[in-house]
């Protein structure tokens, strides 16, 4: 990085050193470390990415917690790094944590957080968004509009899929997975199928509830499955959406043979990380069947795109806008933030970090915890008793 570096300064006498990588949506995390007697800085460098010798520099030779983004490369160097610098905690900005290597925090006692649940309906929106457009053609019906080429209403002008009665499948219902099987399956009255390791009983309860209340009003019941292999997913539904968490057996888990696998006119969609799909293999699909779509918000190599996919017209492509809310930016700025604040002053971790809301309302004090650590076992750190 280019010196000297470009930092904004808040509280300069603060009794703690806090770094943040970049500057983040709204002011409640800020007013939250200041008024806990933190020095914040904030990277003000133009520079999107930042590299590990970056993030080395802004740490420098005391600092007590980082918080970070998920373009970052959380390993043994920046871990270590901020162990000499006395520092014991990083949070990534972000659900997913797969740029953070968790042992080499471990090693080094660094606490990792990250910020669930403040995300989940807002991605499950995108995701469902792009299942939308994808159906409807609404990105090259656009374009063809604004192209001047539309002279006349025709009844073969962009015609797409009826989701009613059509098959969502979901890989990885978690929650960000479940709450989209929710809003597509209510919305839509879409049947789910889907895979996951572990059941997803609520989800389960809530479309047989739903299926129950349809029956009653005369209306056909929506119907769900909890596949047993992800392949009978592939096969069998219309429109697919991915959700799981990015690690070795999530990798490439949509290659070749699996898309092979699926229907000619299924749209796949994916809003989780850009390696969960060989995309090279994805483009040479899309090139060989024009009736087949996909709706990505994430890459393999962001900001990178394989090469052809760009050009392709049945792709609809958005740069990882997935948590682009302002309430979800803000949420997860102040989760963050007071997943650092939490260590620094010794608090312990919240008991449940699928229930964050106690730390989001604007109107309290925020509990004396951490929202969510994943390393609080490994570490043997204490968990709320509230
Ligand atoms: N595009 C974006 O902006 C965003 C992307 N994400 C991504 O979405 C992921 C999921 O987030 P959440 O739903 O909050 O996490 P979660 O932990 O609630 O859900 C992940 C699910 O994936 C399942 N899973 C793990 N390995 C699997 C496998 N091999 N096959 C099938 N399922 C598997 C887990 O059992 C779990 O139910 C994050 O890890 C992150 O990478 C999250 C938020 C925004
Ligand atoms: O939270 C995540 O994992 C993201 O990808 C950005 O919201």
């Amino acid at each position: 990085m280019a010196k000297p570096v470009s930092i904004e300064v808040w509280n300069p006498s603060g009794k703690y050193r806090v770094v943040s990588t970049k500057p983040m949506p709204g002011t409640r995390w800020i007013n939250l470390l200041v008024q806990n007697d933190v020095r914040l800085e904030i990277c003000t460098e133009k520079k999107t990415i930042l590299s590990v010798e970056d993030i080395i520099a802004l740490i420098g030779d005391k600092c007590d917690g980082v918080i970070g983004q998920l373009t970052e490369d959380w390993g043994e160097q920046l871990f270590s790094t901020l162990s000499k610098a006395g520092g014991k905690a990083f949070s990534n900005m972000a659900v997913g944590y797969n740029n953070v290597d968790v042992d080499a925090a471990n090693k080094y006692g660094v606490a990792v957080g990250n910020t669930p649940g403040v995300l989940t309906e807002t991605t499950a929106e995108l995701a469902a968004s792009l299942s939308l457009a994808a159906a409807r053609r609404i990105v090259e019906a656009d374009e063809f509009m604004r192209a001047g080429l539309y002279d006349g209403w025709l009844p073969h002008l962009f015609v797409g899929n009826l989701l009613k009665g059509q098959t969502v499948g979901v890989i990885g219902a978690g929650r960000i997975g479940s709450a989209y099987a929710r809003m597509m399956v209510e919305g839509f009255k879409m049947n789910l199928i889907y895979y996951d390791l572990y059941q997803s009983t609520r989800l389960e309860k809530f479309i047989t509830a739903y299926a129950t209340f349809l029956k009653a009003s005369g209306e056909t019941p929506v119907t769900w499955k909890r596949a047993a292999t992800m392949d009978e997913v592939l096969q069998e539904a219309d429109i697919i959406s991915l959700h799981p968490v990015l690690d070795k057996t999530t990798y490439h888990l949509v290659n070749k043979e699996r898309l092979a696998k699926m229907k000619k006119e299924a749209i796949l969609i994916n809003c989780s990380r850009g390696p969960v799909i060989d995309e090279a293999a994805l483009v040479e699909h899309l090139k060989q069947n024009p009736m087949f779509r996909v709706g990505l918000d994430v890459f393999e190599e962001e900001p990178y795109m394989k090469p052809g996919l760009a050009e392709l017209k049945n792709a609809i492509v958005v740069p990882h806008i997935a948590s682009a809310s302002k309430w979800t930016r803000e949420g997860m700025a102040t989760l963050a933030a007071l997943n650092v604040l939490g260590k620094i002053k010794g608090y312990p971790v919240w008991f449940d970090a699928n229930r964050v809301e106690p730390f989001l309302n604007e109107n309290a004090q925020p509990p004396a915890a951490s929202p969510s650590i994943v390393n609080a076992k490994a570490l043997g750190l204490p968990t709320s008793k509230l």
